[in-house]
């Protein structure tokens, strides 16, 4: 028996481009900043300035909560993720765009539940998940990288060295981190990752393995 979860609503596509606008913030109304783009979600078009449009496959507006951002965007990954589907969610953008906002700080146990990003939303599904489908075994770690100026830095073991970082693929096609002394073969993953979460300039890597 497979599984109980709802049923992937991710589209056909391998990839999906969607845009959140943020609001503007109190320091920049305060500063008489103003608006230079505009969203019609209908059309899946944004405008810069007066004639410059782009198309998106989603555009999420300056009222989208967090939790619509999460449902939009990632809670039917999760469905993909439980079939046994590589899964990756980054965030792109300048600085101060909302990249962190948006992926959530996971570490940050101060703020609401409303505000709370795609980290702890999709952390508490998963376990969710996993209760529901108590008749299968399964075993997750995760793992916490930065990718700064090309280098990696573990997050959760920040003295470990960037050269003893090393993501892999393995026979299977999964992909994930890897240090040197755990591996059996060169080159080869002894777990089994099966999901890649990428924050903007962080990584988090869930490995899920039966
Ligand atoms: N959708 C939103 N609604 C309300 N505030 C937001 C939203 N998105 C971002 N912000 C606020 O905008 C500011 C900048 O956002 P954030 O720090 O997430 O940007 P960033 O892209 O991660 O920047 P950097 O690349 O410099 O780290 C923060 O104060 C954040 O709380």
């Amino acid at each position: 028996m497979g599984p109980k979860v709802l049923q992937s609503k991710t589209e056909e596509t391998a990839v999906r481009v969607v845009v959140r606008v943020r609001p503007l913030l109190p320091k920049e109304v305060l500063h008489g900043q103003q608006h230079c783009l505009w969203t019609e979600p209908d059309q899946r078009r944004l405008t810069l300035g007066t004639n410059r449009h782009f198309q998106f496959q989603d555009i999420l507006d300056e009222t989208c909560s967090q939790d619509a951002t999460y449902n939009a965007c990632v809670q039917p990954l999760l469905a993909a993720f439980f079939q046994g589907f590589n899964v990756t969610v980054f965030a792109y953008g300048q600085t101060g765009s909302g990249k962190t906002y948006t992926i959530g700080e996971a570490s940050i146990s101060s703020i609401s539940e409303d505000e709370q990003g795609i980290i702890p939303r999709s952390m508490a599904e998963i376990f969710k998940l996993i209760d529901e489908n108590d008749l299968i075994d399964f075993t997750l770690r995760v793992s916490y990288l930065e990718v700064y100026k090309e280098e990696f830095r573990d997050l959760l073991e920040v003295h470990t060295t960037s050269k003893s970082i090393l993501i892999r693929e393995d026979e299977k096609g999964n992909v994930g981190k890897c240090d040197t002394h755990r591996l059996p073969i060169p080159g080869k993953c002894i777990n089994k990752p099966k999901y890649n979460l990428l924050p903007c300039s962080f990584s988090v890597v869930w490995h899920k393995g039966m």
